[in-house]
């Protein structure tokens, strides 16, 4: 199996979880036969059943809690190779040392580990959660909270700090170093063993987060697109320099041309649920009921919410029906592969800028698939058939751990892509169907950083948009993103609806407006 893979669904992780029980029960009977060198063992059980006996009994809601997610990653990571190594070393050797070993095998990889600590260390970012919150094992606000029975120790902190400094987030790092410092106090002071990590082995990272902090802040300012510091330098006399003394911080705009650190600050306010749109662009936008004339859905008429006119956006809602989310989900399952996203190369790669697993379903996979497709058809008035060619087959995803998607446009923006023979023949992709196939419990919205609009995960609801002008070409103010899962799970599915197929099917539009209008 390769790196990378399992932190990036919470199917996955799930997975994993009810792998890691058995492999659990398996070391149990171990400690039980093998009465001496156990204590590394016996530490990792321990640990594993922290979460059976406080935490909630269902293996999703497990997974759903970030916190244990990562302990989950960290013990099946970082803990077993400390018991493969203790089991290696005893010198008694048995069929039941064997299975353990075999089972243990199938465990995820280093990569993993580090990949859901990213996800985590994100997820705090985004969210500004309170990181004496989160060591205590809790997420969320308010009545909201979810509690983990697992703590994050100094080693912990310090291991996320460095996570958080890899990523650029050097303003976070200095968080989590921080607070892995009197977490190693604290720890020092309620029991009699040693701290998880010492405050000599703390501090090195800090002091040199500090200082790099500072030069990256001096050098390249506050923010961009793989970096972000604190507005002023953390050196009390390097923050003298005037250039600090009336610093402004970026205040959210929309609809203007925006750097990639501007709009990255847009997508994460809309993502805590802060309002960047004014009650006058809101005014006109109208709920109401649409049968196009000719269509006979029986699910019709269909709900239909206006997000945004310019560009149209609006959300449908019980637009899928629970027997046609449960056939794309069972069917994804056993498909989903990490996601990838075109690469400032040109080429397609896996980083966290897209974190989540996917699978492509076509007609042939099931007579609810069409059935779908045809509705989309009867709500849009576009041409969606034949598939692949007037619409892509669907996309079906599933994020994990934190999982996201940063903003990013649907339309082809590679001459290069766009020149290939196929793509000459079907177009741009003029317009998305996007349609959630799960409640997302906190976190996870959809969001258009340029615009404003945010859209949060209702199950069988739609979400539909053009991506492109009535001139063809491709509209930037359709930038979106898929907001980090603070909590819980999400699954999509998205229809990539062409241009060329639409030629007799999409209105005229008055003349002077770049827009193509409703539906
Ligand atoms: O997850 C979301 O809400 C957005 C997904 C998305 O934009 C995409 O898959 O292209
Ligand atoms: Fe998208």
């Amino acid at each position: 199996k390769s790196g990378n893979e399992i932190f990036s669904s919470t199917t996955e992780l799930e997975k994993l979880f009810k792998h890691e029980s058995e492999v659990v029960k398996k070391l149990e009977e171990y400690a039980l036969a093998m009465e001496t060198n156990l204590l590394v063992i016996k530490r990792y059980i321990d640990d594993f059943n922290m979460i059976r006996k406080e935490g909630p009994t269902e293996s999703s809601e497990v997974v759903a809690n970030p916190v244990n997610a990562f302990h989950i990653l960290k013990r099946t990571t970082v803990d077993w190779e400390d018991v493969l190594n203790s089991i290696k070393n005893h010198t008694k050797t048995d069929g039941l040392v064997d299975e353990v070993v075999r089972k243990g095998a199938y465990l995820p990889t280093f990569e993993d580990f580090i990949g859901g600590s990213m996800a985590l260390v994100g997820l705090q970012d985004t969210y500004k959660l309170n990181l004496s919150d989160i060591i205590q094992g809790s997420i969320g606000e308010g009545s909201n909270t979810r509690r983990s029975p697992y703590e994050l120790t100094a080693r912990d902190c310090l291991f996320l700090g460095k996570a958080a400094f890899n990523k650029g987030l050097y303003d976070r790092a200095v968080g989590w170093l921080e607070t892995a410092l009197s977490r190693a106090d604290e720890e020092a002071l309620i029991s009699s063993a040693p701290a998880t990590a010492s405050k000599e082995e703390i501090l090195p990272f800090l002091e040199t987060t500090r200082r790099v902090h500072d030069e990256v802040l001096e050098k390249r300012g506050p923010s961009g697109d793989t970096w972000q510091t604190f507005p002023t330098p953390l050196n009390p006399s390097l923050a003298k320099k005037k250039k600090y003394q009336k610093v402004s911080t970026y205040k959210p705009r929309i609809f203007d041309p925006l750097s990639e650190a501007e709009e990255l600050e847009n997508f994460k306010t809309l993502c805590r649920e802060e309002e960047l749109r004014n009650p006058e662009l809101d005014a006109p936008l109208r709920c109401r009921l649409r049968r196009r004339p000719g269509t006979k859905s029986f699910l019709g008429p269909f709900k239909v919410e206006e997000k945004s006119l310019e560009p149209y956006i609006i959300l449908i809602h019980d637009f899928m029906l629970e027997s046609e989310i449960n056939a794309y989900k069972s069917i994804s399952s056993s498909r989903l592969r990490r996601s990838l996203h075109q690469g400032k190369g040109g080429g397609y790669v896996a980083t966290d800028v897209r974190t989540s697993k996917q699978a492509w379903l076509t007609m042939d996979d099931d007579p609810a698939v069409d059935e779908f497709t045809k509705r989309i058809g009867e709500l849009t008035g576009l041409e969606m058939f034949p598939e692949n060619e007037a619409s892509e087959v669907y996309q079906v995803a599933n994020y994990g751990m934190a999982g996201r998607y940063n903003p990013h446009t649907d339309y082809i923006t590679g001459q290069d892509h766009l020149s290939e023979p196929f793509e000459q023949l079907r177009g741009n992709r003029i317009a998305t169907f996007m349609a959630y196939l799960e409640n997302v419990h906190a976190g996870g919205s959809t969001v258009f950083p340029l615009t404003g609009v945010r859209v949060k995960p209702q199950k069988g609801a739609g979400v539909f948009w053009w991506n492109l002008r009535s001139d063809g070409s491709g509209d930037p103010l359709t930038r979106h993103g898929g907001c980090p899962v603070l909590y819980g799970e999400k699954w999509i599915t998205n229809k990539w609806i062409r241009y060329n197929a639409q030629f007799q099917k999409v209105l005229c539009v008055p003349k002077g407006s770049e827009f193509i209008q409703e539906i």
